[in-house]
C-alpha cells in the first residue's frame, strides 16, 4: 500500500492526465460509476473531458456519477451550489442521462435521513469504480474536515473555520458562506475501487505531504487514503515542494 505520486510540469498537464483515466475507464467500462469532486481543481479535468466528448466522442451515455459532497443552505440555482457547478462545467456538456448524476440532496427537513439515504443509493449503485479528488489545505477530502475518522459514512458536518475562510474567494463575503455540507465520509469514499487526488498550488503542499509521509490521522483527513491500495496523487511542482525538497 501507499500512495503513488507523480509530478507533473503544470496544473494544465496534471488535469490533463486525470482527464485520460478516466476516459480510459469511460472507454473499458462504460456503465462505470464516477466519483466526482468541485472546487477550483477539477475544472480543467471537466474542461477536457468535455473536449473529448465533442470531438473524440467520449461516451457518458451509461456512466452513473456520485459527487464527494453539497453545501446546505443553497438552492440549486445558486452558482456556488454543486449542482449547479456541475451542470455548467460537465453535465450539460457531455451526454450524461441525468437521472443517473447524484449529489447529496439538501433541500430537505430531514438532513440525516438524506445523508443515510445517498450511501445507500451509492452501495445500491455497486460503489464507486474511479473516484476523483481535491484536498483541502488542511487535508480535507470532500467536506471531512480534520477529527473525521476513518468510519465516517455520508453525513451532515460543519465545515472547518479554515474552510470557510478559503471558500469565501467564491462568495460576495465570507459571511454568505455555507457552515454546513452533507458529505461522503472516509470510508465511503475508501470503499471506492480507484482513487485519483489532484492537487496543485503551493497551499496544497503541507496538506499533500502530511498526507503521503506523515502519520494516518485524523488531523489529516487525506493520510487515510495511505491505508487504500489504488491510490494516486497527481501533482504540480508547487503542491509537490514538501515532498521533493
Ligand atoms: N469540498 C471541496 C473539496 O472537495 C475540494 O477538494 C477542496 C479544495 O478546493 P479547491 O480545489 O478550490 O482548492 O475544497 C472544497 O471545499
Amino acid at each position: 500500500m501507499g500512495i503513488q505520486w507523480t509530478v507533473y510540469p503544470n496544473h494544465r498537464a496534471a488535469s490533463h492526465v486525470a482527464a485520460e483515466i478516466i476516459a480510459a475507464t469511460l472507454s473499458e467500462t462504460p456503465a462505470c460509476v464516477l466519483g466526482l469532486a468541485t472546487g477550483s481543481t477539477p475544472l480543467d479535468v471537466y474542461t477536457e473531458l468535455a473536449r473529448k466528448h465533442r470531438e473524440e466522442g467520449l461516451d457518458f451515455g451509461r456512466v452513473t456519477t456520485f459527487n464527494l459532497d453539497e453545501y446546505i443552505g443553497l438552492t440549486p440555482d445558486h452558482p456556488q451550489s454543486y449542482v449547479h457547478y456541475m451542470n455548467k462545467h460537465l453535465f450539460s456538456l457531455v451526454n450524461i442521462s441525468r437521472d443517473r448524476t447524484h449529489l447529496p440532496n439538501v433541500q430537505t427537513d430531514n438532513l440525516d435521513e438524506s445523508a443515510k439515504q445517498y450511501e445507500r443509493l451509492l452501495k445500491a449503485a455497486g460503489g464507486v469504480d474511479l473516484q476523483l479528488l481535491g484536498i483541502g489545505a488542511n487535508g480535507h477530502i470532500g467536506f471531512n474536515e480534520p477529527g473525521a475518522g476513518p468510519e465516517s459514512v455520508t453525513r451532515v458536518v460543519d465545515l472547518a473555520p479554515k474552510t470557510i475562510q478559503s471558500n469565501s474567494r467564491f462568495f460576495e463575503s465570507e459571511a454568505e458562506v455555507p457552515r454546513r455540507a452533507i458529505t461522503m465520509g472516509i470510508a465511503t469514499i475508501l470503499r471506492a475501487r480507484e482513487i485519483l487526488l489532484l492537487a496543485t498550488g503551493s497551499s496544497k503542499a503541507d496538506a499533500v505531504a502530511e498526507a503521503i509521509k506523515g502519520p494516518v490521522t485524523s488531523d489529516n483527513p487525506a493520510s487515510f487514503l495511505q491505508t487504500h491500495a489504488n491510490v494516486r496523487f497527481l501533482l504540480d511542482p508547487d503542491a509537490a515542494a514538501r515532498l521533493t525538497a
